[in-house]
């Protein structure tokens, strides 16, 4: 095939893989009148610079409103209004009260039209392209080991001992006096899950005879899915903490998703006045999450608004569509003859 009509095949390719229908994407949830927003809007630019292939769903309660929802269609984001999930009737109490209303996370497993979905919670930033997890061998549930040293751990007998699946060898569990060790343990901010209507059925059945533990549907996935647990590397969900409890488990510099979910860590409302916020790693990363924010380049610029658009984008001669797409010098390539 001549190189000319070749790259205009490529182009036709690449233009209909863009808009063929997506069977796997990235989900965030997105709760309330608030502003977490804006953590939304940072993941969806942020997922766009780092060249991501999948869309981003958000699973929305009915509470977000109108103003809100035009933002983060207007950058590109697929919205789902989800139904609340409540956790046993007055058994909140026993859970973190901000943290109830993560229970309704849970919702996306129900999104079927996916047959794998990576979630981000909203005060994620992806800094580096991570779509090879929808990659991973299906029949697992796969995401990054948290750290107990927080004082949000303070109710643990792991936290009371000073011992963390981050450092086994730190502190020896007393398996003599306490049995074995805690189980593996994820961070719900970061997970890699294949949506399945059973599976929806049996998170929600097993919820409603589960009592409400202080992290909520974190505290809930990881008894539910204790079994199907494989840890992945902690550059996929840098849990803040770690920096300070374990940085030598750290590498900054390969990490691809960074987690704001330190206390005064969430960068839109970051005031640095919490502990370790006034930390310089700490400054950068939050400096990283606004110069994404505030970069009009990454805005979403929209499809072709429907496939005769594409086709005819398809068509246009490949010097002219990269000279508009303006991203690329074209260089007149020496004749292949
Ligand atoms: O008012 C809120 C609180 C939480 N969330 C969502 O629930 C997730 C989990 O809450 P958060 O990240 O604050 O928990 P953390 O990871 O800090 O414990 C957030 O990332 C958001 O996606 C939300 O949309 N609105
Ligand atoms: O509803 C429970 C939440 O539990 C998790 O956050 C916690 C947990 O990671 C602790 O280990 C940290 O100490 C703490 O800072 C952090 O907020 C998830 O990030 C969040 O998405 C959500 O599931
Ligand atoms: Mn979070």
């Amino acid at each position: 095939m001549a190189p000319e009509l070749s790259r205009k095949m490529t182009t036709a390719k690449a233009a209909a893989a863009a808009v063929k229908p997506a069977t796997k994407a990235f989900v965030t949830f997105l709760a309330g009148d608030g502003d977490y927003w804006k953590g939304v809007v940072g993941l969806a630019k942020g997922l766009r610079k780092a060249g991501s292939a999948y869309p981003l769903v958000v699973a929305m309660l009915p509470d977000v409103p109108e103003s809100h929802r035009r933002i983060l269609a207007s950058q590109g984001c697929i919205l789902r209004e989800i139904v609340p999930v409540y956790p046993p009737e007055n058994q909140t109490q026993f859970a973190m009260a901000y943290y109830v209303i993560n229970y309704s996370k849970l919702r996306i497993w129900e999104f079927v039209e996916y047959e794998r979905m990576v979630y981000l919670d909203a005060d994620i930033q992806v800094f580096d392209n991570v779509d090879e997890l929808f990659d991973l061998p299906k029949g697992h549930f796969y995401a990054v080991m948290d750290c107990f040293c927080e004082k949000t751990w303070s109710h643990t007998p792991q936290y009371q001992i000073g011992y963390c699946q981050q450092c086994p060898d730190r502190v020896t569990w007393p398996a003599a006096e306490m049995g074995p060790p805690p189980a593996l343990y994820f961070n719900a901010g970061m997970f890699v899950h294949e949506p399945s209507m059973a599976t929806a059925k049996a998170l929600l059945d097993t919820l409603r005879v589960s009592p409400t533990t202080p992290f909520a549907e974190q505290d809930f996935l990881n008894v539910f899915f204790r079994e199907q647990y494989k840890p992945i590397p902690l550059v996929y969900n840098l849990v803040l903490a770690m920096l300070w409890r374990h940085p030598e488990n750290v590498q900054l510099a390969k990490v691809k998703a960074v987690h704001y979910c330190a206390a005064g860590s969430k960068p839109w409302r970051f005031t640095g006045k919490e502990a370790n916020m006034d930390r310089e790693d700490i400054k950068v990363l939050v400096k990283k999450w606004w110069d994404i924010y505030n970069d009009e380049s990454l805005d979403f610029k929209g499809l072709p608004a429907d496939a005769d658009e594409l086709e005819a984008a398809a068509k246009k001669p490949i010097r002219a569509a990269l000279a508009e797409a303006g991203t690329v010098k074209y260089i007149t390539a020496p004749s292949a003859a």
